[in-house]
């Protein structure tokens, strides 16, 4: 059976390759010198969750599961209300087809507060980490799912050549062990069911106590209140990526705030 993964990982290959064709290497490492420094993700992630909870905030516009979530989107004006709220990091999805991405909402989000940002894309080729720096971004995503293990070494290592965080992302326990093979000690475990969007927090709670003690350990997809992050602490979870509870508020700083304040 085709998964929506596997859809989406398809007409990632013939995005990557048209845009390898025509963005040169040269321009690339041009647009990479004129960024800044890479903000430290993981360490800011770190910090707020030693004395809270460390909140990766989501900028999303659209998803294959929901459609729509944002109409009126304004990535800088989300990332300011977001800083405002207490997050520790931001996450931008850059998927054109499915999410209704850009990379120019990652760089607008980036230059409008002080944040590490995440570039929220599925990664097939070390290449996107170079196209990733020149756009601003701080960390990427690895899907366990998505790779093979000789895949997910090449791009961890192109990413982290650039000083970039790596986030990578599991379902199980299997690929938690494939995962824990790299040299990133940033685990992410996705509660979303990539299959049929179902989500199921028990993902968590079995996973994290798999995961070694110097794990930055996030929980990943469907929290939505504080009561979800409360019975995430109680198993030893303190880092979430949270995007579209927060991006249907109309007071995005203030529910980011009561969620994690
Ligand atoms: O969100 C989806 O529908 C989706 C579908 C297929 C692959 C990935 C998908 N989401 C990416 C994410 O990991 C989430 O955007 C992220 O964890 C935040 O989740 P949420 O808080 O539920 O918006």
């Amino acid at each position: 059976m085709t998964t929506m993964l596997d859809r989406i990982l398809e007409s990632k290959h013939d995005e990557v390759a048209e845009r390898r064709r025509t963005i040169s290497r040269a321009d690339l490492d041009a647009r990479i010198a004129a960024q800044s420094a890479p903000r430290g993700f993981r360490a800011a992630l770190d910090s707020k969750a030693g004395s809270g909870y460390g909140l990766i905030a989501e900028i999303k516009k659209a998803s294959p599961s929901k459609g729509l979530i944002r109409a009126d989107f304004d990535p800088p004006a989300h990332a300011r209300a977001y800083a405002a709220g207490g997050a520790a990091c931001l996450s931008v999805l850059t998927d054109e087809r499915w999410f209704q991405g850009s990379a120019d909402y990652l760089a607008a989000a980036r230059a409008a507060c002080d944040l590490p940002v995440l570039r929220k894309d599925f990664m097939i080729d070390p290449w996107q980490t170079a196209e990733a720096r020149a756009m601003g971004a701080d960390a990427i995503l690895i899907i366990v799912a998505a790779l093979d293990d000789g895949a997910m070494a090449e791009i961890e290592a192109a990413a982290m050549e650039q000083d970039m965080d790596v986030l990578v992302e599991v379902h199980d326990r299997d690929e938690l062990d494939r995962a824990l093979a790299l040299k990133s000690r940033l685990i992410g475990v996705n509660n979303r069911n990539l299959k049929d969007f179902t989500v199921d927090f028990q993902r968590t709670y079995e996973l994290v106590g798999h995961a070694p003690g110097d794990c930055t350990f996030v929980a990943e997809s469907g929290l939505s209140k504080r009561s979800d992050l409360d019975a995430m602490a109680e198993h030893g979870v303190r880092c979430f990526l949270i995007g579209e509870a927060l991006m249907r508020q109309n007071d995005v700083e203030a529910a980011t705030r009561d969620l994690i304040g």
